[in-house]
Parts: structure tokens; C-alpha cells; sequence
């Protein structure tokens, strides 16, 4: 693969938890330098698998890709350990906000330069601060204190210290009010626009993804059964029925079995 080639390629990748549940069945998807792709499914669908497969998480969960390859910038990741991928510019923001409780933000967004060997945390914490000005108002404060969008940006605070090129999202609007999702998301478009960091996210909340993303990948039982520029995506009849709580004839008929199979996470 060229460095012209997408940034992230995903090929065929099979993933099976404890040797017998196989939870990704041959899952393909690519990230364009620069862009930001949705993946998009139910809970279950295999997002967040998906993303431990690139980040090479699965170990400790008993999982393992048995199947297909990972390429990152032209070179294959598959079994690099995550401090390796973060020196390569990958960085991973899992789902469920994990910041030290205990540490001060500022401590917080410290640890994500761990990876940073050319000593410039200062300058790092400064763009991280004029990213999102409430954390340099809290600096001080114990993370465990935050708000839970405060929470979501200082993960996402602490992995941009590590200067990624490339960040994989999950879930970020998990738990959020829609103010604050809509904050996160612009966010993440700043970024994108402004520095040229490129996002894989995986999201639930597929009509907030789909008006951020350039393009989306839809994932059923652990494959992608449909795929194409965000907009087209949005607008697929299919799509807006089952995952964007569009559907015409369930919103004449309330009690439609379309309305009730609606997954909850769409109302
Ligand atoms: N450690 C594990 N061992 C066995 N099965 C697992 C494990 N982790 C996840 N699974 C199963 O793999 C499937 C995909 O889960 P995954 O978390 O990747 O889905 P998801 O699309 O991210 O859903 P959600 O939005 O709920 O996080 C689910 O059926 C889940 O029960």
C-alpha cells in the first residue's frame, strides 16, 4: 500500500472472543487521510470490537483477530502494542470516559504525552487548552469532579497531547445532553479542519454522526451491510427508517411494529 493510500485500511478481519464467539465476521472499511468516517450500528452491532481490533485492545478481553489485516499508513499494525501505534500517530478514545478521578486535569492531559519524546507537553497543553478553554479553567481541579462532557473533553484533551494524526472515537456522545454532543462534535470537526486530524467514530446516535461525518459504514452482526457518503447515507430510506427514527408510515401509525422495533436509543 502507497502513502497515497487511505490512512487506515481494514480488511476482511474476523474477531473471536474466548476462542468461540465470533463477534466480527469479515469486517472492511477504510479512513481517507483527512477524513472522518462513521461507524454506525445498534448496541451489539461489533463498533466498539472493531475499534479494540485497530487499537490492538482485544487481548486482555480474551479476544483475538483470527482473520484478514490492519494497515495503517501503508504499514500492517496488526500486533503492535498501543504505545507503539501512539508513537505512529494513532491514538484510541474508548467509550465511558476514562479519566483518573483523582488527578488534576491538567495531570490527566500530562499522561497522554507519555508517548511525546521532543519535551514540547508545554505547547501541547496549551493547544489543548484553546481547544477547550473549560478544561484550562479547571486545570486545577480532580478530574473525577468534571462534568460528564467536561469528562469526555479531557480523554479526548489527553489524547491529543500525543499529537495524533489519526483518533478513534467511540461513542463520544454516550450519556451526553445534545448540547454538549453537538459541542463535542464541532469539536472533533475543528480538529479536523484545523489541524487535519483524521476520526474514525463509532456512534449509536447515527443522525448527529451522520451530519458530522464525510462518509459511514453501517455494521449488522459483526459486518458492514451498507456503505457510502454521509449524506446518501442519511437520506437512504432504509437507513432513516431503521436508524435515524424517520420513517413516514411509524410516524402516521404510532403503534406500527416499525415504531416498536425502533430501538430505544432512537427516540
Ligand atoms: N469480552 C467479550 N467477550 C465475549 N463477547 C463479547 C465481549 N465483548 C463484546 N462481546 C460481544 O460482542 C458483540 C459486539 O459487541 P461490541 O461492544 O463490539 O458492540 P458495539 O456495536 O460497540 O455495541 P455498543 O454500542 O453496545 O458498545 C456483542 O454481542 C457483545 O456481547
Amino acid at each position: 500500500m502507497s502513502a497515497q493510500g487511505p490512512l487506515l485500511s481494514v480488511a476482511g478481519i474476523e474477531v473471536m472472543y474466548s476462542r468461540l464467539a465470533l463477534v466480527l465476521r469479515g469486517l472492511t472499511l477504510s479512513v481517507p487521510r483527512g477524513g472522518i468516517v462513521a461507524l454506525l450500528g445498534a448496541n451489539g452491532a461489533g463498533k466498539t470490537t472493531t475499534m479494540k481490533a485497530i487499537a490492538n485492545l482485544l487481548r486482555s478481553e480474551r479476544g483475538e483477530v483470527t482473520k484478514g489485516a490492519i494497515h495503517y499508513d501503508g504499514a500492517r499494525i496488526d500486533g503492535l502494542d498501543p504505545s507503539d501505534l501512539a508513537r505512529r500517530g494513532l491514538s484510541l478514545v474508548m467509550e465511558g470516559r476514562h479519566a483518573f478521578p483523582t488527578l488534576s486535569v491538567e495531570d490527566n492531559l500530562k499522561v497522554g504525552a507519555y508517548s511525546r519524546s521532543d519535551g514540547a507537553v508545554a505547547e501541547s497543553l496549551e493547544r489543548v487548552y484553546s481547544t477547550f478553554p473549560r478544561l484550562k479553567e479547571r486545570r486545577h481541579q480532580p478530574a473525577g469532579l468534571l462534568s460528564g462532557g467536561e469528562q469526555q473533553m479531557c480523554v479526548i484533551g489527553r489524547a491529543l497531547m500525543a499529537r495524533p494524526r489519526m483518533i478513534l472515537l467511540d461513542e463520544p456522545s454516550m450519556g451526553l445532553a445534545p448540547l454538549l454532543v453537538e459541542e463535542i462534535f464541532s469539536m472533533m470537526q475543528q480538529l479536523n479542519a484545523e489541524a487535519g486530524v483524521t476520526f474514525l467514530l463509532a456512534e449509536q446516535n447515527a443522525a448527529v454522526a451522520l451530519r458530522y461525518a464525510t462518509y459511514g459504514y453501517l455494521v449488522e452482526g459483526g459486518r458492514v451491510v451498507r456503505e457510502g457518503p454521509a449524506h446518501a447515507l442519511a437520506a437512504d430510506p432504509e437507513i432513516r427508517a431503521s436508524y435515524l427514527g424517520l420513517d413516514a408510515s411509524a410516524e402516521a401509525d404510532g403503534a406500527s411494529l416499525a415504531a416498536r422495533r425502533r430501538p430505544r436509543w432512537l427516540s
